[in-house]
């Protein structure tokens, strides 16, 4: 790793859509800056972003990984982060901690709209960021109709600071749109300067005309010139480039074909130039922060293979050397990263992102800082609710002690997992953002723990109800066995209660022919018959009363009292007509308009309830639908969205209430073929 450092520094995230070549222009970037002397490949498995087994075996980014290079006395950390959905909690934290993103996408109409909820993020977030088209050496759809496409989903002016120069479907040049000179790509080097290509000149002079008018509207001098005709210095028309980049009021558009290095070289050239400092990235996160106490921020925790805590942080301010306390927790250790390998150093200046080992109890997201306690709290991103469920029991049975420790550090490295105990069902349930996410979660507790798990469909937790009163139901506990016996007796009232009422139980006894001593066991017996219903779930909604009884002066017990109510309950329960009821969740789906009606049918095919949709009012052209979902119709419901909504559709949710489970799906439940995994029958 160079070491020859003389300005500055500049923290690029790599983002965009799933596979569009994140990782490859990493690879690229690394490589014309001399970081790396050979590039590895997707293919091969051998890049420096990627290096982490997950990844390597579905050629896919899972996490985030950092690299740092040099270029012209600049050191640039670039953060290559995922492009999966089901991984965006990762790109969301690791963006707070950068001054630049660089949006990899690909020229495909459909690929383009995925990028909506990104850009909204970056908008959100006001973070600079310049699109890269990448795989123009396959484009086969015209650069003014991928402008277009990319115009649609931003908020933000696009503006092509690059006009693409091109022989079919690959591209092999580029005129540069501030000083309108035209370059023609080489293999392995550097791009050479070319005459302007007469046959471009209206395209290329309409799309400069866009861009200048772009900037124009937040610089009154330059709009003065247009109105003039007056051609604006170029030194001007840099000028404004960074100031509107830099306050994520312009995003400049270039393109590029990432696995033969075009277009990376005036893609680094451009971020020198353009990019924000990152003293003026910490001069807006930290307006609120007075001092000038070190204050860091965690973009990233990782568990590496050796079981050692990593955290990737973002120095907003101060200078960070070894061993330096920070919320209490001595640093054990400061790295420089490339992929998996660390280097270390002694200390790390603000502006910069490294590695600290050792920050236990301290979290993504998490502000770091000498003082003590830590009284400030930068913001972070969202935590990302989870969508998709799996059951999960370990292989060993012995093993079902390590879990929990495990599964702890697991939600360190990715706080959009979560897990739970189900409390009726009992079952260990892994929660997270898609069916691939789960999966590496898995790979990781059995490579990383050692615990191989097996999964099944988390079960329903259905509940039952009666429909009926059962005015006097009677249970009597006689039991003689040697010395003295057991005797309890009781009449029961039992009568349904109204939706969400759960249970209680109410005594009329007079004249003591119930003790009180023995009253609490008659409720104990209710309670455990309850645990258990007919049907096999938890009864609830049931107002259950002591109405009379008798007792044994010797043999009586609470005890006895218990198991009489429990025979009562026995008899009165299955004459109160019992009934399943399955719990229904209000969920809340965002989607791009155009895909609304698809997504009301999907609703509607799954017994959901529509209770409205409209336009969201913080994002044009997109919508909210909102229903009821009864739980068992929404393990794969995410799946089926984002099948529907080219992968954008997401939802919230939350349980809402119980209802009756129509009659013929709960026979259906009950002969164990419902939906869900009690049988799963889909
Ligand atoms: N034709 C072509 N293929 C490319 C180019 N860049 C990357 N690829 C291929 O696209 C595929 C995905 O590349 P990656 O670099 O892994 O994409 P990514 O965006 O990092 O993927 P995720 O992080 O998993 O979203 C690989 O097969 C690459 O070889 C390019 O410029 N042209």
């Amino acid at each position: 790793m160079n070491e020859k450092v003389k300005s500055g520094s500049r923290n690029v995230a790599i983002v965009g859509p799933y596979l569009s070549g994140k990782t490859t222009l990493l690879e690229s970037l690394l490589f014309v800056t001399g970081a790396i002397s050979r590039k590895g490949s997707i293919k091969d498995s051998n890049t420096v972003g990627d290096s982490a087994a997950e990844s390597r075996d579905r050629h896919m980014s899972v996490e985030v990984s950092a690299a740092s290079t040099e270029y012209n006395g600049t050191r640039f950390t670039f953060v290559d982060c995922p492009g999966s959905v089901e991984f965006a909690q990762e790109t969301y934290n690791a963006l707070i901690g950068v001054d630049a993103a660089i949006v990899v996408c690909e020229p495909i109409r459909d690929r383009v709209l995925t990028l909506a909820p990104l850009f909204k993020f970056l908008d959100d977030w006001e973070i600079p960021h310049i699109v890269f088209v990448n795989k123009m050496d396959r484009a086969n759809i015209h650069v003014l109709e991928t402008l277009h496409a990319l115009k649609a989903v931003s908020s933000r002016p696009l503006v092509a600071h690059q006009y693409p120069i091109m022989q079919g479907e690959q591209l092999t040049g580029f005129i540069d749109m501030v000083s309108e000179q035209a370059y023609q790509y080489h293999p392995g080097a550097p791009a050479d300067p070319i005459p302007f290509p007469e046959s471009l000149k209206e395209e290329e002079h309409t799309a400069r005309a866009e861009m200048l008018e772009a900037l124009a509207n937040f610089d009154d001098h330059l709009l003065e010139e247009l109105l003039e005709d007056i051609e604006p210095p170029q030194e001007e028309i840099l000028k404004d480039l960074k100031m509107e980049l830099g306050a994520d009021l312009v995003v400049p558009v270039f393109f590029g074909v990432a696995e033969q290095d075009y277009g990376v070289r005036p893609l680094i050239e451009a971020l020198l130039r353009e990019a924000p400092e990152p003293e003026t990235t910490a001069e807006r996160r930290l307006k609120n922060f007075k001092g000038n106490t070190p204050i860091a921020q965690i973009l990233k925790t990782y568990y590496t293979p050796q079981g050692g805590k990593l955290s990737l942080v973002r120095v907003w301010r101060g200078k960070l050397t070894d061993g330096l306390v920070l919320n209490g927790v001595r640093t054990g250790g400061i790295y420089r990263l490339m992929g998996q390998q660390q280097q270390f150093v002694n200390e790390a200046a603000a502006g910069e992102i490294v590695a600290l080992s050792r920050l236990e109890g301290i979290k993504t997201g998490d502000t770091i800082s000498t003082e003590q306690p830590s009284a400030m709290q930068l913001p972070k991103a969202e935590q990302l609710e989870p969508v998709y469920a799996l059951a999960i029991t370990p292989e060993k049975r012995n093993d079902e002690v390590k879990l929990s420790g495990a599964i702890t550090k697991l939600l360190e490295e990715d706080c959009s997992l979560a897990w739970e105990q189900h409390g009726d069902t009992h079952e260990v349930i892994l929660w997270g953002q898609g069916e691939i996410h789960l999966q590496v979660a898995l790979d990781r507790l059995r490579r990383k723990y050692n615990l191989p798990m097996t999964t099944h469909l988390p079960q329903v937790p259905y509940k039952e109800t009666i429909r009926k009163t059962v005015a006097s139901v009677h249970g009597r506990y006689k039991h003689q066995s040697g010395g003295h016996g057991q005797f309890g007796d009781v009449f029961l009232e039992i009568k349904p209660l109204p939706r969400g009422e759960g249970f209680n139980f109410n005594e009329t006894i007079v004249g003591g022919v119930v003790p009180r001593q023995y009253i609490p066991g008659v409720e104990m017996g209710v309670r455990e018959f309850l645990a258990h219903g007919p049907l096999g779930f938890p009864v609830v909604d049931v107002a259950v009363t002591l109405t009379n009884g008798s007792y044994h002066n010797v043999d009586s017990s609470e005890q006895a009292f218990k198991q009489a109510a429990r025979l009562a309950m026995q008899t009165g329960i299955p004459q109160a007509q019992p009934t399943l009821l399955e719990p229904i969740l209000r969920i809340e789906v965002t989607t791009p308009s155009e895909f609304t009606s698809k997504v009301l049918q999907l609703l509607s095919g799954r017994r959901g309830q529509i209770l409205g949709y409209e336009g969201r009012n913080d994002w044009q052209g997109w919508d909210n639908v909102v229903a009821y979902l009864p739980q068992a119709e929404m393990q794969d419901f995410i799946v089926e969205l984002r099948s529907l909504t080219l992968g954008v559709g997401s939802f919230h949710w939350a349980y809402d209430h119980l209802q009756e489970v129509p009659e013929k799906l709960a026979e259906r439940v009950l002969a164990g073929n419902g939906n869900g995994g009690n049988g799963n029958g889909k």
